[in-house]
């Protein structure tokens, strides 16, 4: 199969001097259809990985990207614009040339895809945590990715809202969940939740300091004893982190 993402000594430097060396030689092969959680202590190189998938920062190495791959981005704090739910999905449809009426028609679809209609009136500005989450999450699902990015997408949120975005992401990976979607979507999200590493991912990527320490099936990542003999250090991570 050919793989979606082939990254091979990929680096990223950031700041304006590029004086932070934040990606130092990534290798990175994707396959459709995987679910991986890129785990990791703060600063370690997640949110760069992602941005890096995207497309969205100037990169050093080989970076190939297959030809029909369309992902989505989705932040842990999204951006959303002082109008209402319906407007922020439609107008992102609009700016990739949707007439506005039919950006609309499609909006509310999405709306009601992540059980937002009741609010599609509302500022999404004062939706909950929660909402405005699912409100990303229906503004991406609107453009139909076949690849979600999503960085930390539950951080904020309380356990129950937690597990209904949970609950969607699941639904929206799953196969032909959207018309590009065919053999089935890709995730590949961050997470400090090993908890929901365990319900979401198949595959785990352990990242320190820019590089990629582990990178296992979720089984053997969560497994003590194979998790030591790859990586000691992703191990400690483990540990320290399990309440
Ligand atoms: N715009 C930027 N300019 C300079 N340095 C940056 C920038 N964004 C991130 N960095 C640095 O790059 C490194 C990687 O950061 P990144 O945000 O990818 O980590 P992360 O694993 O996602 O962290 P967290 O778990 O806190 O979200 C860190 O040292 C960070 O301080």
């Amino acid at each position: 199969m050919t793989p979606l993402y082939d990254f091979r000594g990929v680096h990223v430097r950031l700041g304006p001097a590029g004086q932070v060396h934040a990606l130092r030689g990534i290798d990175l092969r994707v396959q459709p259809g995987e679910r991986v959680a890129l785990v990791g202590s703060n600063g370690s190189g997640k949110s760069t990985l992602l941005r890096t998938l995207m497309g969205l920062l100037p990169v050093g190495g080989v970076l190939h990207r297959a030809p029909g791959v369309r992902a989505a981005l989705v932040f842990q704090r999204p951006y959303l614009m002082r109008s209402s739910a319906l407007h922020n999905v439609a107008i992102a449809l609009w700016l990739q040339g949707q007439r506005w009426a039919q950006a609309r028609v499609l909006a509310l679809q999405a709306l009601e895809r992540v059980g937002l209609a009741a609010y599609a009136g509302r500022n999404g500005r004062t939706l909950s945590g929660g909402q405005q989450q699912r409100l990303a999450l229906a503004r991406a699902w609107a453009q139909h990715p076949n690849v979600w990015l999503l960085d930390e997408p539950t951080a904020s949120l309380d356990p129950q809202a937690r597990l209904e975005v949970e609950a969607l992401i699941r639904t929206f990976a799953a196969p032909g969940a959207s018309p590009a979607q065919e053999g089935g979507g890709t995730l590949i999200f961050s997470s400090h939740q090993l908890g929901q590493v365990r319900r979401l991912a198949s595959r785990v990527v352990y990242l320190e300091a820019g590089r990629i320490l582990a990178d296992l099936p979720v089984d053997d990542f969560f497994d003590p004893d194979v998790l030591a003999r790859h990586s000691p250090q992703a191990r400690a991570f483990v540990l320290g982190e399990t309440p």
